[in-house]
């Protein structure tokens, strides 16, 4: 299932991977696979994953028809086996949709699949190249107060939940420390890129 030139890019939640996926596409023309929006299409678009879990979960998590993830986020981060059910149903249809983008939509082209969850899913299978961006827990923390405006608790859920992404870190390829600014990542991702025959 390995092809050339497919470069998966994993790492806690905030740690910079959708950074990292913007500079390969404008620097060095990579199609980029965020697979968060893609599970998020999944969820508008697809009426059997939507009946999956709305069988499980029940018609609390919709809004107008729609699946609502702040019900579905304030209904998992309060009981972690809810969280597992939810991982279970979910990944089969994002490893297929990821594989179909992948393996069909992009595949004349160098791609990055951007996935917190690229090992439990299953998605390393695609790649050729696997990068771990690491980034420290304080600075982490800030940034996604910042961005997702999510409170401590939320927060804290997701990445004790993200506790086992630490041990991918020896699966993966290279680790990427993003501790510095968008200058010195710059420069990392050029040096890397080449030493790993992506470019
Ligand atoms: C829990 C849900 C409802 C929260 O939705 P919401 O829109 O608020 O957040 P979003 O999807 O943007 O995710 C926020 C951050 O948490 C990470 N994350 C998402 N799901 C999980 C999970 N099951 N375990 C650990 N981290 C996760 C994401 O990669 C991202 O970094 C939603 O993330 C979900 O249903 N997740 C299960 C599917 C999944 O595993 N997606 C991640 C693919 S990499
Ligand atoms: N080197 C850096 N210097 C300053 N800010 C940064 C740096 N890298 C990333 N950021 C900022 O940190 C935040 C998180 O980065 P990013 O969105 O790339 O993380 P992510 O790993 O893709 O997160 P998620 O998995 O939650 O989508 C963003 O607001 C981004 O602009």
């Amino acid at each position: 299932m390995r092809q050339n030139r497919v470069l998966g890019i994993t790492g806690k939640m905030g740690s910079g991977k959708s950074t990292i996926s913007s500079i390969l596409a404008q620097s060095y023309g990579f199609k980029v696979i965020d697979v968060d929006k893609e599970y998020h299409t999944l969820l508008e678009e697809n009426e059997e994953l939507k009946k999956k879990l709305t069988d499980v979960f029940g018609e609390e998590i919709l809004v107008s028809g729609r699946i609502d993830r702040n019900r579905l986020r304030a209904l998992v981060t309060a009981d972690k086996s809810r969280f597992e059910v939810l991982n279970k149903i979910t990944h089969e249809f994002i490893f297929e949709r990821v594989s179909y983008l992948v393996l069909e939509v992009f595949k004349e082209y160098p791609t990055v699949i951007d996935a917190a969850l690229l090992f439990e899913i299953g998605l390393n299978r695609l790649c050729s190249v696997v990068w771990f961006v690491e980034t420290e827990e304080n600075l982490l923390v800030d940034r996604i107060i910042k961005r997702n405006g999510w409170s401590e608790k939320e927060i804290k859920s997701f990445l004790e939940r993200q506790k086992v992404l630490e041990s991918h870190k020896k699966l993966a390829n290279r680790v990427i420390v993003n501790n510095f600014d968008i200058e010195k990542l710059k420069s990392v991702i050029k040096k890397y890129l080449k030493e790993d025959g992506l470019i």
